[in-house]
């Protein structure tokens, strides 16, 4: 049986505990959890998913794994305290943050970089993950289980961790802000929210839906739906018009340097 500490119980750490509780990968009460300072919060975490909150370096002396989910601004002051903790595996979800900040601390255990995003809340994580060099065959397995257990992961090279990040890191607010624009447009065209909503909602789970079990290139599905001189054929004339592709390339491209700049700063 293993036990995991989660360094920092904010958002990510949440979703995090959310999705491994629900798979059982581990018992609710072997993951252990501490914040800076809020009290309130651990004990709703305790409440909700049965984790066992913590203040003490003696309560985590036995952990396997050490989750970090602070900020990355954070993560200095936070790090030497864990120092005492030489057996376990290290696994950073910091933005940015590269493996040797960790190393400097943790010289000679195996450390994983991870790039989740919160949809690890209903197991539906797309996670990057890089490796340093002391990481075991074992560790690394039962780590990216650990990691699936969250949704899907692909190991990448560490320096495509920040391209990862501007990809699937903070591509959930990417596409919960174009469902938004989708109803905004829709209230505007004349449908009431609710109905906006439920047709935007499906429309994105059927479409990934589609991508995900058909297989098939997504220009293949949008030329299905894009009838000759139709209406989808007009509706995406204007994204063109107004630099859609160039405006994604922008967004994933400041998201990546934001990801490098934290990773110096
Ligand atoms: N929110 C997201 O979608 C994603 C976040 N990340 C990364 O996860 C990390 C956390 O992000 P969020 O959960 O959004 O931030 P957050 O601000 O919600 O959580 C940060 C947590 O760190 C704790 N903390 C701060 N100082 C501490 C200390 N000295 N000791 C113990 N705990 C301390 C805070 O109390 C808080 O619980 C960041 O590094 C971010 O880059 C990675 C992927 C996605
Ligand atoms: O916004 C952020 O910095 C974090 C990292 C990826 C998603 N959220």
């Amino acid at each position: 049986m293993k036990k995991i500490a989660f360094i920092g119980a904010g958002s990510m750490a949440e979703a995090i505990i959310a999705g491994v509780v629900k798979n059982e990968v581990v018992p609710a009460d072997a993951i252990y959890v501490t914040n800076h300072s809020n009290e309130e919060r651990l004990t709703r975490l305790h409440k909700q998913y049965g984790v066992t909150p913590f203040r003490e370096m003696t309560d985590i002396q036995d952990v396997d794994v050490i989750i970090f989910a602070t900020k990355p601004n954070q993560i200095t002051d936070v790090l030497p305290q864990y120092a005492a903790l030489p057996n376990a595996v290290i696994v950073s979800v910091l933005a940015g943050t590269p493996i040797s900040t960790f190393e400097t601390i943790f010289p000679n255990q195996a450390v994983a970089r991870v790039m989740p995003n919160t949809s690890a809340t209903i197991g539906e994580s797309a996670s990057g993950i890089a490796w340093n060099t002391k990481v075991t065959d074992e560790a690394k397995r039962w780590v990216t289980s650990l990691v699936e257990a969250i949704g899907i992961v692909q190991e990448v090279e560490e320096e495509q961790l920040h391209t990862v990040t501007g990809l699937s890191g903070s591509g959930p607010a990417y596409v919960y802000f174009f469902v938004e624009a989708l109803e905004a447009a829709a209230i505007r065209e004349g449908l009431d929210q609710t109905t906006a909503r439920k047709l935007a909602v499906q429309t994105i789970k059927g479409a990934a839906l589609m991508l995900d079990e058909t297989r098939e290139e997504p220009a293949t599905l949008r030329e299905r739906v894009t009838s000759p001189n139709g209406t989808t054929a007009a509706g995406l004339e204007a994204l063109r018009e107004h630099q859609f592709e160039q405006t994604i390339h922008a967004c994933v491209r400041a998201a990546k340097q934001r990801s490098i700049e934290l990773g110096k700063a």
